[in-house]
């Protein structure tokens, strides 16, 4: 089976967040089933990648053309699609951002030409489920950015006929909603966990799509994101001081050591890594920070992105300059040593589709204290392997952090070690939903 997996962005090529960890990873998960997956990105200036052809596609009524590239990482075949729009340094935040992903997913229907099916990844590549020349299973990473245009450009740009404009097709409040479009158009659904599938068809997160999503709930299907074991492996982990494993955890007190020293922080630790977005909870972490402190607490926050966050926590750093580190920037090896080095990771999002930084600290023996939301119960064993609370309320994530001292943080964390984030089991549940899309049986 020939899948092109048609996303905004995919490690080790583009990453902003856990979509690009999930596009590297899950090609190399699906292998094994003889599934043979090609991942098609954006041409980014600063992708390197060897020119293998030219892609013509229309778009506004005009005849363009792309050139394609290739690159392979790590066995996996990446395609870069070189449509104008991208010679940019930042992948997402420019005004143009729908019309630069709609030129990318119209020139994407004809790179799919060949391929037997094509995985689109959120709103991005949600088009294709419309114009794609094969079957299309569309992954809904998070229900947040949905990719609303004004109709008029739209039907202009894609040359799709103005009779899609109702509401049971693109129209969202008199706008096109793509992310609706993938919903409805694609062959099924996919989103990257159970709990997610079902709190996305109730009102409070669903995001004005839960009715649509439950219109559609006979080929929504929910699957856990997998880790790259690979990827993330303590016991070989280049960016630790030394290696360890669940047998030996004494490169763990050396990774601890390091942070202390590149943050000029101590223990007991409490670090947040991720995207600075109203999703993510920072403003409870915010308010809990005198207590925290009061408590004996230090804090690392590690993330770039909203820029009134950025702000709250820079001041947050000077007034409390000896207990709160804000490391604003996008720095994988200091992420790593975070969820190796720290006593706990705060989780504490509004929503979580699924959330890969808490098993990445499980992983690392790291237990996270989250939110009992989405893939975070799905993949946080509470009082077992971490903390989850409830209320979104600084009195909730204070009462867990808690709670996970008095449990013990160290054994938790030693007994997150043992779970299993592979893929191959999600990877399998993919592979059923691609022969359900295509009718193959079974
Ligand atoms: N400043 C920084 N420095 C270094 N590394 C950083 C970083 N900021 C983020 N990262 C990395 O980005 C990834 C974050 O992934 P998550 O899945 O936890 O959240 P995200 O909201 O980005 O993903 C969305 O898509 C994924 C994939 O489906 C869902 O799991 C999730 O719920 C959904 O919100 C991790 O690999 C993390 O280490």
């Amino acid at each position: 089976m020939k899948v092109l997996m048609v996303a905004p962005e995919a490690y080790p090529l583009v990453k902003v967040g856990g979509l690009a960890d999930v596009v590297g990873a899950l090609p190399k998960a699906l292998r094994p089933l003889g599934v043979e997956a090609t991942v098609l990105l954006p041409w980014h200036l600063f992708v390197k990648a060897q020119r293998v052809g030219e892609v013509a596609y229309a778009f506004a009524g005009q005849e363009e053309r792309a050139p394609l590239g290739e690159r392979w990482e790590g066995g996996v075949r990446f395609l870069l699609l070189g449509v104008p729009g991208f010679e940019r340094d930042r992948v997402y935040g420019y005004p143009d951002d729908v019309e630069r992903y709609l030129r990318f997913a119209v020139a994407a229907g004809r790179v799919a030409l060949g391929f037997d099916l094509v995985h689109a990844h959120d709103w991005t590549a949600a088009l294709l489920a419309l114009t794609a020349p094969v079957p299309v299973v569309y992954t809904i990473h998070n229900l947040a950015h949905q990719g609303l245009v004004d109709p008029a450009p739209f039907f202009h740009w894609t040359g799709l006929p103005w009779s899609l404009f109702h509401m049971e097709a693109l129209e969202f409040y008199g706008q096109v909603n793509l992310m609706k479009g993938g919903i409805v158009f694609a062959r099924a659904v996919t989103t990257v966990s159970p709990s997610y599938a079902e709190e996305i068809q109730t009102p409070e997160f669903g995001m004005g799509l839960d009715g649509v999503l439950r219109r559609h709930a006979g080929k929504l299907f929910g699957i856990l994101n997998g880790l790259d074991l690979e990827v993330f492996d303590p016991a070989k982990d280049p960016h630790l001081p030394a290696p360890y494993s669940r047998g030996d955890v004494r490169g763990k007190a050396l990774a601890q050591k390091a942070l202390w020293e590149r943050t000029g922080l101590k223990g007991p630790l409490l670090a947040y890594v991720g995207r600075l977005d109203g999703q993510k909870g920072l403003d409870l972490i915010l308010k809990a920070i005198p207590h925290l402190r009061e408590l004996g607490f230090y804090l690392l926050v590690q993330g770039v992105g909203d820029e009134g966050i950025a702000q709250a926590l820079r001041q947050a750093e000077e007034e409390n300059p000896r207990f709160v580190r804000f490391v604003e920037a996008y720095d994988e090896a200091l992420a790593r040593l975070a969820y190796a080095g720290a006593d706990a990771l705060l989780v504490p999002s509004r929503f979580e589709p699924c959330g890969l930084v808490q098993m990445i600290a499980q992983r690392y023996g790291t237990p996270p204290v989250a939110r009992a939301v989405g893939g975070l119960k799905d993949t946080v064993e509470d009082g077992s392997t971490g903390v989850l609370f409830q209320s979104y309320h600084p009195e909730g994530l204070l009462y867990g952090v808690l709670r996970l001292f008095r449990l013990g943080a160290e054994g938790l964390g030693l007994r997150g070690m043992e779970k299993d984030f592979s893929w191959a089991k999600s990877a399998e549940a993919y592979h059923r939903v691609y022969r359900l899309a295509l009718g193959w049986g079974g």
